[in-house]
């Protein structure tokens, strides 16, 4: 059980105090709250949801698009510089340029931000409305749906029979309201709840108080109307979920860990440079800003961002492709995923089943059978599946509508025990105008013929005799046979009695047996084989009988030759079932529970499991599976707990899905693995320059032009290709692989970084300040042209190599000519080489400290550069043969 927080006051104070008092108290009345009391509510005890708030406004985002370290540290750069040249020259052009390029720089870093945030938004809007779940209230005497984060309290809420319970609540009225509470007490079991009175005197705890329910409880049966009186974060469901759990598991762990190692390097290094640069250089000012720009550079700013775009973007494409993603670590999931668990009804067969057969026990057609079927799915109120659905179509037989309609007139329920997928059956008690009772079964063959001791045939009760349970057994079997979905019908009069308890459910007389054509769906096999081709293996996991599996599997081609029933599964012990799992791709007869421990076995196992399902006793499963799939035609619970929904249940959709999932997954990695092991070989070239140069390796503002140009790239890094070899197989993102990589390519870099190094300063530099090098000179002008000549050379170098580490390492094959990225990074890449090394010799370059440099100087960078690329593209090899991967 999970571990509780105090239940809120208002609920315990309100369970034991009628409800009259209640609507006092919050001034409301059955009608609902007045809409002007709306706002004041919600100021008083506060809104639906856990992350509502400051984040959605434009002003937050613009806020936060302007105002990060980045902008502020290039403020405190144009303020120093302003105030330093001010004070030592008196050259106010030069001092007003280098603000306005500074400007320039906050202008474009802040609207490209913003214009990202606004982009994410708008794509989260639109999915949200997706995914939204829509509460019944009463306001103003008017019934209306509103999103559930709207609630406030006091708000007057239906609840109906596969929903999810938006609040906590007191409730008013029910009728035969069956709840399940795993999700908050972790207990299976169905509870039924009631709008009585509780007294002090009764000692319970309170998931056991009858008229309360609360937020994340699922409605299993029957209906229900109550308060609202706690909302959001005040809810039990609200205090242990905290809105940042999930942020701890898989993706966003790794991603935080990385974020979390740059910056204890930088935390420890940038320091290291302020000092040594202080020391050595004797211009502390300087220094400072140096090292403050060091830590700009190399923080990953832009990871939350390029995050949280990919995903919006990658939500955006998969739902055109009809499927809608909640979180981030199921994207992942989606990606990593290898094996789908999946129910039958929509994937194997079509979402509808049609009635066939209606028939007494013998075999012949009944309709009385249909008929008192038809009441018992007409009255149950638990969720209506398909097997009622189709039932109920028969009131749209030809000329039968005024019959159907009729027959429910002359009856009412008077009680029932829904519908519960580990008993398989529901009972509903009709009483007809005289009063009599007759209680209806209806459900799995074995649980309803278990409870029969007589059988009606032609209108003649009897006792069950032993041949006749072997006539009804033949009777049953050939249909499963054809793959047919059998249940089961019973009665029993009740006489006068108007209610029901467990122990009625004895002694029925069996009736009859109704028919059902599940019809296997053609594409099924083929896209199981696709899923096959993009290595994930699929599961059966059913409720249904094990001849109807069969027989489908067998039609529509599937081995199930090991196939394991519910029953099967409880002989065995979760050892030996971690062992079954493996061999066995169809399971049968499965309740809710024997669903979640297959998952379980199969994760223990190692396997990333993805569970796709509609149904109530699919929920369980799918919180269980580490990617919880529904669909949009689902139960609002099972929609509610999914990671993913599939607006269409179809297995083709769920592939498009996957492919769309391992793309943007692998931008991200692709954009976290470059970015570490560029900033980390950065990181190391930076240490090695201030501490033995007798002068900055580069000034402070050329580092954050560099790190503007590198973040403008990766924001359209989501927007790339994605080689086909990546999203061909499932891919588990770990931390431990973006170390090695981060180790393993960072320091190539700083190879190249020393040879540049040693060429600028003993040759290029020297060669035009007249054959010396910087300690021997002497004449401050050529120090000065020294220092620029040198600090541009190394802007170009790392400019070069920064932008095109990313085409290197973004793809495994040969960059350019075997795998083309897309054409924005295409563009911003040639743009951005060609606008920053255009810059040495524009007018500017006095402002940005840079200088032009001779000719010659591009032909040892092209040297340079080809020969780091070829070195990278010779260890690629050596790494992806090692580890089987790149990005
Ligand atoms: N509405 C209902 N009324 C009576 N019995 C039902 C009803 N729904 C299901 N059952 C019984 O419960 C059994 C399991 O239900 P069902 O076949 O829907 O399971 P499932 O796991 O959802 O199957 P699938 O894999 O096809 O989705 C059925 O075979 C049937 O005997
Ligand atoms: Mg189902």
């Amino acid at each position: 059980m999970k571990n509780l927080s105090p239940l809120n006051e208002r609920m315990k104070k309100y369970a034991h105090s009628n409800t009259d008092i209640l609507y006092d108290d919050l001034g409301t009345t059955r009608h609902g709250l007045r809409l002007e009391q709306i706002e004041a509510m919600r100021k008083k005890y506060g809104d639906n949801s856990a992350t509502a708030g400051k984040s959605d406004t434009v002003w937050f985002r613009l806020r936060r698009a302007f105002i990060n370290p980045f902008t502020i540290i290039l403020f405190v750069l144009a303020m120093v510089s302003f105030a330093t040249e001010m004070w030592q020259a008196n050259d106010f052009n030069r001092n007003t340029t280098s603000v306005v390029i500074i400007s320039v720089m906050i202008l474009v870093s802040g609207s490209v931000r913003f214009l990202l945030e606004i982009r994410s938004k708008h794509a989260y809007d639109q999915l949200d409305r997706l995914i939204h779940t829509h509460v019944n209230v009463k306001r103003n005497g008017v019934l209306i749906k509103i999103p559930a984060e709207d609630l406030v309290v006091g708000d007057y809420v239906y609840l109906f029979a596969g929903d999810r319970t938006p609040a906590d609540m007191r409730l008013t009225n029910t009728a035969d309201l069956f709840v399940s509470q795993s999700a908050i007490t972790g207990e299976s079991g169905i509870l039924e709840k009631s709008s009585r009175q509780h007294h002090y005197t009764e000692q319970m705890a309170f998931s056991q108080y009858e008229n309360l329910v609360f937020m994340g409880t699922t409605v299993i049966s029957g209906k229900g109307e109550g308060i609202v009186l706690a909302v959001g974060k005040d809810t039990l469901y609200g205090n242990f979920v905290q809105p940042n759990d999930h942020a701890s598991t898989g993706f966003e762990k790794g991603a935080n860990s990385i974020a979390w190692v740059l910056f204890r390097f930088m935390a420890v290094l940038v320091p290291i440079v302020f000092i040594i640069s202080g020391l050595t250089k004797g211009n502390w000012v300087e220094s400072f800003l140096f090292a403050l720009s060091v830590a700009v550079g190399l923080t990953p700013e832009m990871l939350p961002m390029v995050i949280t775009t990919c995903l919006a973007k990658g939500s955006m494409s998969m739902s055109k492709k009809q499927t809608i993603i909640k979180d981030i670590n199921a994207m992942q999931g989606f990606g990593s995923m290898d094996v789908l668990c999946m129910d039958k009804t929509g994937t194997l067969t079509n979402v509808n089943i049609v009635l066939e057969y209606y028939m007494d026990i013998i075999g012949n057609e009944n309709d009385e059978v249909l008929r008192w079927a038809y009441l018992n799915s007409l009255y149950h109120s638990g969720v209506k599946n398909p097997i009622d659905n189709s039932i109920l179509e028969c009131r749209n037989m030809p000329q039968k509508r005024d019959y159907y309609e009729d027959l429910a007139g002359q009856y009412s329920k008077a009680d029932e025990i829904p519908f519960d997928y580990s008993r398989k059956f529901v009972s509903t008690l009709l009483a007809d105008v005289n009063g009599e009772h007759q209680l209806i079964m209806k459900g799995d063959v074995e649980a309803v013929f278990s409870r029969c001791t007589f059988v009606e045939y032609q209108g003649t009760i009897q006792p069950i005799s032993d041949n006749g349970r072997g006539s009804v057994a033949a009777v049953v079997d050939e249909m499963l046979e054809d793959g047919m979905k059998v249940i089961a019908l019973a009665r029993k009069n009740m006489g006068s009695q108007n209610t029901v308890s467990l122990t009625d459910e004895a002694d029925m007389i069996l009736m009859g047996y109704l028919a059902f054509f599940d019809a296997p769906k053609k594409s099924a096999a083929q896209s199981i084989a696709k899923l096959k081709n993009l290595q994930v293996k699929t599961k059966i996991l059913t409720g249904d009988h094990q001849q109807i599996a069969l027989s489908i599997c067998s039609r529509i081609g599937i081995a199930s030759e090991n196939m394991l029933t519910g029953a099967d599964l409880d002989q065995l012990s979760d050892l030996e079932l971690q062992l079954s799992v493996e061999k066995t791709d169809v399971f049968a007869e499965l309740t809710p529970s024997q669903k979640v421990r297959i998952v379980t076995a199969l994760r223990d196992n190692g396997h990333t499991v993805g569970f796709l399902g509609d149904g109530m006793n699919d929920i369980p499963a799918i919180c269980e599976a580490d990617v919880g799939i529904s669909v949009d035609t689902a139960v609002d619970a099972a929609k509610d707990l999914a990671d993913v929904i599939l607006l269409q249940k179809d297995l083709n959709v769920l592939e498009e899905g996957i492919l769309e999932g391992r793309k943007t997954f692998a931008n991200m990695s692709k954009y976290i693995k470059i970015t570490a092991s560029s900033n980390f070989g950065n990181i190391l070239a930076i240490v090695c320059a201030s501490a033995f140069l007798p002068f900055l390796p580069m000034a402070a503002i050329q580092i954050l032009l560099l790190n503007l140009l590198y973040d403008i790239l990766c924001i359209v890094l989501p927007w790339d290709h994605v080689d086909k070899e990546v999203f061909s197989s499932p891919r588990e993102w770990s931390g431990k692989a973006l170390g090695r990589f981060m180790r393993f390519f960072g320091p190539i870099s700083l190879i190249f970084d020393v040879i540049t190094f040693l060429f600028l300063y003993f040759v290029l530099c020297p060669s035009l300040t007249g054959g010396l090098v910087y300690t021997q000179l002497t004449d401050p002008d050529m120090q000065s042209r020294y220092i620029a000549l040198f600090q541009t050379g190394w802007f170009l170098e790392s400019m070069w190599t920064q932008v095109l580490i990313i085409h290197m390492l973004r793809t495994k094959k040969i960059p350019f000519l075997q795998s083309k990225p897309s054409t924005p990074v295409m563009l911003i890449t040639i743009i951005g080489i060609l606008v920053f090394t255009g810059l040495t010799v524009t007018p500017m370059v006095n402002v940005l400290g840079l200088t032009p440099l001779p000719i010659w100087y591009f032909g040892f960078l092209l040297i340079i550069v080809a020969s780091y690329m070829l070195l990278t593209t010779a260890l690629k090899r050596i790494y992806i043969a090692k580890y089987g991967e790149l990005i």
